[in-house]
């Protein structure tokens, strides 16, 4: 018989709860002990729900108080020196400490999973580096559930997946010289859990789907071959993509199952199958990385041709990965309407459409014959409904010419027209764009969304918000305002709740990162936009002073990414929209006024894809959707755009094509490092290196800001240099807010007046760390 199978369920709660205790926790309001029994009642409660959905493999030891990946560094005791020795085990005090970050301690680096918008924590691996069983969480959990009558299938992060998304501070270690130094360490753990009573363990090797160097491909047969024998079976995962041309290693590793994505890459079971392996076949038919309801008598044909080719014992049916990276439970969503909510499936319903599939396989279709023919209905309604085609969207889109793409004039001659228009001292100051989301702006706004404060009385209290930032920043001096963006609860969100295509939900949450969730919008139908979106906001802070105030927009491929998205159509499709969208924002901003206007795409590298191969061609219509989108101005209107995540160096090309008038970049933490990418490069446009790294709390003083633009000036030419944070300051207060701005405006006035000799950027500290738009202490 088949097994209904899951590899991972969201740990954050139906309603946050987890982020809701670990908070509280935090603030010294929750004892550890509390924390500690909240997690166990999330825990039961998930396996009880998983049980109670029909699955037979169910996870342990998905669940994380942080992060998996950090779980798995302190299982091997891989602690960096500066937060203390590793005892018996690590302790949730320094666990916190290495996610957070300690006034002493600076934290450990954060990044995205793989093409995700999770993150995980960066292990480190430094001079002398030593590993010793330091966490037994795998097996505490393992038990915990054993003691509730839930027999589970425990999940690690395996080796070869956890050294390569390791960094070294140590010159010259090759992180794949350890895998023998935690390979015992591994073993230890799989003998443990055998001891424990697991007979099974998934160990996540997402590696597998990426270009892989033959370090790595030696260091999975080496580690392969000694866990194999160290117990329990293993259930090796794949997911995020195609085995590909590293199907054949993964083939011939002795482990006794593999999962295979088989939603990213369906194509990839038939060279599975063709080649007849000896081991028990997972296949991820429904989709674990968005929210639609599954097609089943597709996945079933699929599921069905691989029983009868494998043996229906030796398939586990599952979805493509962790469920993670999806909302709990659609069920909480009372106010989507039925004809969409019944296209859709959360954690909880995916779920159900495994167990669905697995007892069709089993019984046969009769004995889920109403299951299946509902589920026929609700695709058929999706796929013809009138509600995701709207032929206007789709002639403009297709009407798109090489034209569309193109600013008036050559940068040269628009860069001559801003300097008239706007009159900017060199080394002008500005920011990203956000301003404090203090306590209060997102409680007026859960008021007014749940009818406590009225509509006008939220307006109001959202422009006087918006009056005092502008005062506090023309106090300071800054020469290019913002808005401050506190009508927004997220960058991304915002846009999708006012675009026609899309739908919103009320408890649809993702783990960001930590504590930290999102709520992304989802596209159904096609984009286009009903009515401007920022121009009253931005019209009204430019009403209120001479300043230029900077338009504010997220831009098309950040929309696409942070949303869940259409599958019924390609991504650039639907990117083209959005960016068609933007686009008549772009315009009406500049009609109402707006001088500058800044279109962030913090997303544009994280969307690239995990193949080398494929990068090519997303950044052609990443660029030019980019391009779309900023192209209807007059040479006057000065287009920026923002990046927080760094490591340019190879997609340099890609970025100089985005045409932007100013680019901002994070640049604080690598000491001007990443700015060297766009020096070697020769970068035409102007170039603002962020001089605050607004990650941390700490208040930069004025010398160390000027020094960091001397380094820049080093790089850029000091004409073209801007002065601004690294990314917006939504997560910061207002004390260090003004405090840090008062320096940075001290400091491009030093400058201006000053000493402008170039100093060398060394060899800082090469970052490729998450948006600084996080908290790393939140
Ligand atoms: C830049 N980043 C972003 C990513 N993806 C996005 N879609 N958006 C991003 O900005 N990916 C990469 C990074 C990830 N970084 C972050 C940084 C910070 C957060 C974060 O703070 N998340 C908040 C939720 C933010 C939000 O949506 N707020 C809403 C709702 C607030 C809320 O919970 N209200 C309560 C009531 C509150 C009260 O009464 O006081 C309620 O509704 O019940 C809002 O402001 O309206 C978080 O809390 O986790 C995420 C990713
Ligand atoms: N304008 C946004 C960009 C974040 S990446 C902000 O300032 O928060
Ligand atoms: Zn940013």
């Amino acid at each position: 018989m088949a097994k209904a199978a899951n590899l991972g369920f969201p740990r954050i709660g139906a309603r946050r709860e987890l982020k809701t205790a670990v908070e509280a926790h935090w603030k010294g309001n929750l004892s550890a002990d509390d924390l500690a029994a909240e997690g166990a009642r999330l825990r039961a409660a998930h396996w009880q729900l998983q049980r109670d959905a029909g699955i037979e493999v169910i996870p342990s030891n998905d669940f994380s108080f942080y992060d998996h990946v950090l779980d798995m560094t302190a299982v091997l005791g891989a602690v960096p020196r500066r937060f203390g020795p590793v005892g018996d085990h690590v302790a949730p005090t320094q666990y916190f400490a290495m996610a957070r970050g300690t006034a002493e301690a600076p934290a450990m680096e954060m990044t995205k999973w793989f093409d995700t918008n999770y993150h995980y924590i960066v292990p480190e691996f430094e001079e002398g580096q030593s590993f010793r069983l330091a966490s037994l969480k795998p097996i505490e959990d393992f038990l915990e559930a054993k003691a509730l009558g839930i027999h589970t299938r425990p999940v690690l992060v395996g080796p070869v997946t956890w050294l390569s998304l390791g960094k070294t501070k140590a010159e010259g270690l090759d992180p794949l010289t350890l895998l023998s130094a935690i390979l015992p360490i591994y073993s230890d753990v799989l003998r443990r859990l055998a001891e424990a009573g697991a007979d099974w363990v998934q160990i996540d090797e997402p590696v597998l789907v990426t270009d892989l160097s033959d370090g790595q491909r030696r260091a999975l047969s080496t580690a392969y071959a000694e866990l194999a024998t160290a117990g329990p079976r293993l259930m090796l995962a794949s997911y995020f993509g195609s085995l590909d041309d590293n199907l054949d290693l993964a083939l011939s590793l002795p482990v006794a199952g593999l999962h295979l994505d088989l939603i990213r890459a369906p194509e990839q079971i038939k060279r599975v199958l063709e080649a007849g392996p000896d081991k028990v076949l997972s296949l991820g038919l429904i989709d674990g990385r968005n929210v639609w309801r599954a097609d089943l008598a597709r996945a079933l044909d699929a599921a069905q041709t691989a029983a009868r080719l494998h043996g229906t014992g030796r398939i586990q049916i599952a979805p493509s990965c962790s469920l993670l990276h999806v909302p709990v439970d659609l069920d909480a969503e009372a106010g989507l309407d039925a004809e969409l909510k019944g296209w859709l499936s959360f954690a909880r319903q995916k779920l159900a459409e495994v167990a669905t599939l697995t007892r069709a396989l089993n019984d046969g279709q009769v004995a889920v014959a109403d299951a299946l023919a509902a589920n026929a209905a609700l695709v058929a309604s999706r796929a013809s409904s009138s509600r995701i085609h709207d032929p206007k969207v789709k002639s403009r889109s297709a009407s798109v010419g090489p034209d569309d793409l193109r600013r008036r004039s050559h940068y040269q001659v628009r860069q001559r027209a801003q300097a008239a228009q706007l009159n900017l001292p060199v080394f002008p100051t500005t920011t990203i764009g956000s301003f404090p989301q203090t306590a209060e702006v997102r409680r007026a706004r859960a008021d007014h969304r749940k009818g406590r404060i009225s509509a006008a009385d939220y307006d109001a209290f959202l422009k006087r918000e918006t009056e005092s930032c502008i005062r506090r920043q023309e106090a300071l001096g800054l020469d290019m305002l913002v808005h401050g963006e506190f009508e927004r609860n997220d960058m991304v969100e915002y846009f999708g709740e006012q675009l026609a295509g899309y739908a919103f939900t009320r408890f649809g949450w993702v783990q960001s990162y930590g504590s930290r969730c999102v709520k992304p919008p989802l596209i159904f139908g096609d984009v286009s936009r009903p009515q401007p979106m920022t121009v009253e906001w931005s019209g009204y802070a430019q009403s209120l002073t001479d300043r230029p105030v900077k338009g504010m927009l997220t831009g098309p491929v950040t929309i696409l990414q942070w949303s869940f998205v259409r599958d019924d159509q390609p991504r650039s499709e639907t990117c083209k929209q959005i960016a068609l969208a933007i686009r008549d924002e772009v315009a009406d901003l500049e009609a109402a006024g707006i001088k500058a206007i800044q279109i962030d795409e913090p997303a544009i590298r994280e969307g690239l894809p995990l193949r080398r191969a494929d990068w090519d061609g997303y950044l052609q219509w990443a660029v030019d959707c980019f391009r779309l989108s900023a192209s209807p101005v007059r040479d006057e209107t000065q287009i920026h755009t923002h990046m927080c995540y760094s490591e340019f160096n190879d997609i340099m090309p890609a970025i100089a094509r985005m045409d932007a008038d100013v680019i901002s970049i994070e640049t604080s933490r690598s000491d001007m490092e990443l700015l060297t990418a766009f020096g070697d490069f020769e970068y035409p446009n102007e170039i603002g290196p962020g001089v605050w790294d607004i990650h941390s709390p700490r208040v930069p003083p004025q010398e160390d800001m000027i020094t960091l633009l001397r380094k820049a000036a080093s790089v850029i030419a000091s004409e073209r240099l801007w002065v601004n944070p690294d990314c917006g300051l939504k997560t910061r207060d207002w004390a260090e807010t003004e405090a840090s701005l008062k320096n940075l405006v001290a400091a491009a006035k030093a400058l201006r007046k000053g000493d402008l000799t170039p100093l060398p950027v060394e060899g800082g500290r090469h970052s490729d760390t998450a948006c600084a738009c996080e908290e790393m202490t939140g």
